[in-house]
């Protein structure tokens, strides 16, 4: 009886106030919630918070140290997801090892994964990162207004060879296509709190013919897409292993490896399942992430010249970067790590879901709480980071120019937390350093200038989402030099 009596008199984590039955529905904003959470925290002075969604408690981890004692030290209790039934069951999305729960479907698609993408096994993928940053280089040569198509081709094109070995069509190819309607549906079905469904769940049996059933078939739309997604790179490689054409791939070594006695057909659908979920992971957060990028270039045209120092410096004028070059670019590294804090790409990750009470700071965290990491918050968190607006990648660097250790927790919660980090982020982060890298050394990136001359500030603003990216602004990508166009081209030959 005590140990009930004690457990209750325990207090959940401050919030904001709320409404009888909705409780802090309309308090939380529908975009850019990690700022008012980010707020809310310090005026409550809590590092964890509570927020109560019509019934569905919600806890929100603003500091690294709540993190790590949360998300890292009891991952076994932190570590499933919300199901929402728009999402996993109506649109199917349930090949995807993001959306699953804690258990043993998901531990078996995350360790296949975890094989191609481990930091060893992604070194393999250097070449064709190298190579799809040449091609980027090439475009932004040719039509540099395009530059975020540029960067959703260079992404699209660095998955689909290493999950499939496809190489993609230069324009308008259907893989790419198909993905992009289907990541447009999942970030669509994916709006917590969007569907009614997803409150009340026994309204996914309501028939598509009947009235107000809009969002069924609204989902069966968006299943099309994202089956497609999931099947139509698959077929193409079962097809070309069939003719004996097929190109070195996660898939061909998965299927190539696959003994007689294993359920052929159970692995063909974790396999195609954890191709796809690689797609849609690296898709649009790197595109995210160049976009921040190029903008903090043109806001900070002072760091981008150090940068470029130290890229000719190490790399000299008359060869384009190589991974070989990343020990002696510190500069550019933390540049690479002030773009991810910055400007996060994943602001509040990932929810996962709480599967048991848990007691944090004296505060009851009740079991089936969403818990959500503000990557945002803790990336921004003052203590860590002083004018944490500010883009200045000396932060990360030891007075003597080497690159600090001491705020791995931090730097790591741009990828997210606990077992559920991003098993894709050696291979991301390889990719957006390479990228960023190589634009530096060719192109100087500078502001537009209107028909009257003056020159247009980009705004500077964003378009939230599970994943936020800049909102479209203008860049100009100027060759440094008369020899820019031979070095591409020549950069290009090499990696054939
Ligand atoms: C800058 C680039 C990227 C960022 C910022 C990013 C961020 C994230 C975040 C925040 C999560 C959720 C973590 C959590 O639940 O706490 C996640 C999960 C995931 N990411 Fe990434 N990601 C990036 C690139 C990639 C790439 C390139 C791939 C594939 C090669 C990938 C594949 C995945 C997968 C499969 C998951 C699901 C993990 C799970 O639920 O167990 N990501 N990512």
């Amino acid at each position: 009886v005590s140990v009930v009596l004690r457990q209750r008199r325990r207090s959940l984590p401050p919030g904001p106030k709320g409404l009888p039955i909705v409780g802090n529905i309309f308090d939380v904003p529908k975009e850019f919630e990690w700022l008012a959470y980010e707020r809310w925290g310090k005026e409550l002075r809590s590092d964890v918070i509570y927020v109560n969604l019509a019934g569905t408690p919600v806890i929100v981890v603003n500091s690294a140290e709540a993190a790590h004692e949360l998300f890292e030290k009891k991952s076994s209790v932190y570590s499933d997801r919300v199901r929402l039934p728009m999402l996993n069951e109506l649109v199917g999305c349930n090949w995807h090892f993001v959306f699953m729960g804690y258990g043993d479907d998901w531990r078996e698609r995350r360790r296949v994964f975890h094989q191609f993408f481990h930091p060893n096994a992604a070194v393999a993928y250097r070449p064709r990162e190298l190579k799809v940053a040449r091609e980027l280089l090439q475009r932004l040569l040719e039509s540099p207004d395009d530059f975020m198509v540029h960067l959703r081709h260079m992404a699209g094109s660095l998955i689909l060879g290493v999950a499939y070995g496809i190489d993609v069509q230069p324009k308008n190819d259907p893989y790419i296509a198909t993905a992009e309607t289907a990541l447009h549906a999942m970030s669509m079905a994916g709006n917590a709190g969007a569907y009614l469904v997803d409150y009340i769940p026994l309204l996914k049996h309501v028939p598509s013919w009947f009235p107000g059933a809009t969002f069924k078939r609204q989902a069966a739309e968006w299943k099309k897409a994202t089956d497609a997604m999931v099947e139509r790179p698959f077929e193409a490689v079962t097809k070309a292993m069939a003719e004996g054409k097929a190109h070195p791939s996660m898939i061909l070594s998965l299927l190539n490896d696959l003994n007689e006695d294993e359920d052929k057909e159970h692995k063909e659908t974790v396999f195609s399942g954890v191709a796809a979920a690689a797609y849609t992971g690296g898709s649009d957060t790197t595109v995210s992430a160049l976009g921040s990028f190029f903008l903090a270039m043109l806001l900070y045209p002072d760091i981008q010249r150090k940068a470029q120092a130290e890229v000719d410096r190490v790399v000299g004028r008359d060869r384009l970067p190589e991974f070989s070059d990343e020990p002696s670019l510190p500069y550019v590294t933390a540049m690479v790590k002030e773009v991810l804090r910055w400007r996060p790409v994943t602001p509040l990750a990932v929810p996962h879901r709480l599967t048991s009470d848990d007691v944090y700071n004296g505060y009851h965290l009740p079991s089936g709480s969403i818990v959500v990491g503000n990557a945002w918050a803790i990336l921004h968190d003052e203590r860590m980071f002083p004018d944490p607006d500010r883009f200045l990648p000396e932060r990360w660097l030891n007075e003597d120019g080497s690159l600090r250790t001491d705020m791995r927790d931090a730097e790591l919660s741009a990828f997210g937390f606990g077992r559920r980090i991003c098993p894709g982020r050696h291979l991301a982060a390889a990719s957006v350093w390479i990228g960023m890298t190589s634009v530096l050394s060719i192109f100087n990136l500078e502001k537009a200038r209107g028909a009257d001359g003056n020159i247009i500030e980009p705004s500077g603003e964003y378009i939230s989402g599970l994943v936020a990216y800049p909102k479209p602004f203008q860049c100009l990508f100027k060759p440094r030099s008369d020899l820019t166009a031979q070095l591409v081209h020549n950069g290009l030959q090499e990696c054939d």
